[in-house]
């Protein structure tokens, strides 16, 4: 078991307890080095109920045996007041004012629902990593689960090659996209629909404040600025397929610099790719960030989504593209890194930056 900074177990809570993120992240934190579960929160229809009546469970493993016969509380910060940190999986119809009333009470919430990700006091997955000036109750967001699994690879190729300057993104994602129960079977067997709400320009401006970085304000403070300026521009096409987890992206990226790489330097640059939260010591954080698969017919959600428990992101087809430079395909586990796993990648990072103070 590796040892947290402080080498003492952090007590976490986990709002949204019930919900598809939830489930990944009680299934995750159970088995955690650092973190233990100390509280479940979720909707007034779940809260006083033990965890196992309250949930409808739909993990391949049984539900954790520490969390069985926990009481679900509702979703107010006194529940929550010895927590060090808490994990959000709230439905973003609710999070709004939760997370808002959490930051009030001065605990730190490391979120999967979108209601924050425009604030540019609020960091995006690595953007936690740049010593961010937050104060003592915080909000850190992941990306939206497409957004999350494709920047993976582009931030592994601008660390080779220097900045991408477009980038065409065509997605696949997965019934487990929308939460439970999701798209009705009626709507999504024998059928694709091509439209997700809001998914696109979610991923088009995501995207450019998380490889954007942070600028500098004119007080001094730093902001986490989705207009950074980063030369990238991004169209994206979102699409819903029958396929339960795991969304598959078509990628084609223009670079800046000229001669662009060949296939076979971005296939290098993937493999040698080493997350900067792997090299300071998160747990979470797979040894293999990317897997490249040389054969023509990978990745395949049914065969790669658990590459890593989760946690990796499977590449394939790189090629060269006719229109931009290069071409590829990615697949990413939407509950666990686009979800659950990058929250928990992200919460310890703030522990190894000393972000979180461990009481
Ligand atoms: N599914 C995915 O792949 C991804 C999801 N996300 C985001 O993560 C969040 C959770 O998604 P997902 O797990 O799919 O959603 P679900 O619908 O499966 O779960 C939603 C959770 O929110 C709780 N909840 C709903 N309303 C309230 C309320 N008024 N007060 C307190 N709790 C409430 C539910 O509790 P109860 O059971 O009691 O109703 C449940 O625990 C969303 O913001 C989503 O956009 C982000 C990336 C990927
Ligand atoms: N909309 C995503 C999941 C999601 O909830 O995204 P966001 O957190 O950006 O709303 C999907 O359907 O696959």
């Amino acid at each position: 078991m590796s040892k947290n900074p402080d080498g003492k177990q952090i007590k976490v809570g986990i709002l949204g307890a019930t919900g598809t993120v939830g489930q990944r992240f009680v299934t995750l934190l159970a088995k955690h080095p650092w973190f233990t579960i100390h509280v479940l929160g979720a909707s007034s229809r779940s809260a006083g109920k033990p965890y196992t009546l309250a949930v409808m469970w739909k993990q391949t493993t049984p539900i954790p045996s520490v969390v069985r016969d926990m009481i679900v509380r509702e979703c107010h910060p006194k529940h929550f007041a010895e927590c060090a940190v808490i994990f959000s999986g709230l439905d973003a119809d609710a999070a709004g004012d939760i997370e808002s009333a959490f930051r009030s009470a001065d605990l730190a919430i490391f979120s999967n629902a979108k209601n924050y990700r425009r604030d540019p006091s609020v960091p995006l997955i690595q953007q936690a990593l740049q010593n961010p000036p937050l104060k003592k109750g915080f909000i850190v967001t992941n990306a939206n689960c497409s957004t999350t699994g494709y920047v993976i690879p582009l931030r592994a190729l601008e660390k080779a090659f220097g900045p991408i300057e477009s980038c065409l993104v065509t997605t696949m994602q997965a019934i487990s996209g929308a939460g439970y129960p999701g798209v009705p079977g009626l709507d999504i067997i024998d059928n694709v629909v091509p439209y997700i709400g809001g998914e696109e320009e979610k991923m088009e401006w995501e995207t450019l404040k998380i490889l954007g970085g942070i600028a500098d304000g004119d007080d001094g403070v730093k902001t986490f600025d989705m207009h950074a300026r980063h030369p990238l521009r991004v169209s994206a096409s979102c699409n819903r397929v029958p396929v339960i987890d795991g969304h598959t992206m078509c990628v084609s990226v223009r670079f800046q610099q000229k001669p662009p790489p060949s296939p076979q330097q971005v296939r290098e640059a993937l493999v040698a790719y080493t997350p900067e939260a792997q090299s300071i010591g998160c747990p979470s954080v797979p040894v293999h960030a990317i897997f490249v698969h040389e054969e023509p017919d990978r990745p395949q959600p049914r065969l790669d989504r658990y590459y890593q428990d989760g946690a990796g992101v499977s590449v394939g087809r790189v090629r060269q593209c006719p229109v931009l430079d290069i071409k590829f395909v990615v697949l990413a586990n939407n509950v666990s890194i686009g979800a659950a796993t990058s929250s928990i990648i992200n919460a310890e990072l703030a522990v190894l930056k000393g972000v979180v103070k461990v009481e």
